[in-house]
């Protein structure tokens, strides 16, 4: 399991501070939602945790070590990112899979496409043609071929329609009840309340709130809706 530390971290964008001395822990095996209003700086702090972005000053912590000092791939493969849409980068749902795996046996693949809830027919699919639901699950299973105990996940569910939405986040519930860390971006406090056991709330780049979701006040007056 994986904690996060971030220490007075600052990230600066065309001269405005758009990320403002957060300090906060992101507590392993749970997941902690990043909320707050547009423009707040919620997908530049999410960017931070497999860096795809480095702060300006400050410094984000795993497991007490700087992640400048690890190896960013190897970062990578355990901090894994699933994005609002569905990338897809192959021509097939079994390529596709192998992206950043290319030794999963069919085996593998299959008990990857049961724990995304697709069934085993999808493993021979032309990526081309999939749903965007059907599409989130291919671009998770993907993720989760690499055997990542971090999963970033940048509104998840915001691309799909309301159903796909309902089934994804069912999903990835299941999947957050195994252990995994979770850093969830979202813009709805009601999945939030769903998904989440902690949230940081932020405002103009700080840290405003922040502890258990049921705390939460931005969460629980709805502010994220
Ligand atoms: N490269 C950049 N140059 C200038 N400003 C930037 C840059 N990247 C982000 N910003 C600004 O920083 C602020 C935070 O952006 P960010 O995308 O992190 O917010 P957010 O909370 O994720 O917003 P939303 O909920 O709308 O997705 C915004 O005001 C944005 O315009």
């Amino acid at each position: 399991m994986s904690r996060f530390d971030l220490r007075e971290v600052c990230v600066e964008r065309a001269g405005h501070r758009i990320i403002d001395h957060v300090t906060a822990t992101i507590a392993p095996g749970r997941c902690t939602a990043l909320v707050g209003p547009s423009g707040a700086g919620k997908t530049t702090l999410l960017r931070l945790f497999n860096r795809l972005d480095d702060p300006d000053s400050g410094t984000v912590l795993l497991d007490g070590a700087a992640l400048e000092t690890l190896d960013v791939l190897a970062l990578r493969r355990r901090v894994g990112l699933v994005g609002q849409r569905p990338v897809l980068v192959t021509a097939s749902v079994r390529e596709e899979l192998r992206v950043g795996a290319p030794q999963l046996t069919d085996d593998e693949a299959l008990e990857l496409l049961k724990r995304v809830g697709l069934a085993p027919e999808f493993h021979d699919r032309p990526t081309e043609g999939l749903s965007g639901g059907e599409g989130q699950r291919v671009c998770l299973a993907r993720t989760l071929a690499v055997g990542p105990d971090v999963l970033l996940l940048d509104e998840p569910t915001s691309a799909l329609d309301p159903e796909a939405a309902a089934a994804v986040e069912d999903t990835l519930c299941g999947l957050l009840g195994g252990g995994l860390t979770a850093i969830l971006v979202s813009h709805s406090a009601a999945q939030v309340r769903r998904m989440a056991d902690d949230a940081l709330v932020l405002r103009k780049g700080r840290l405003v709130e922040s502890g258990p979701v049921a705390g939460v006040r931005y969460v629980s007056a709805g502010g994220a809706d």
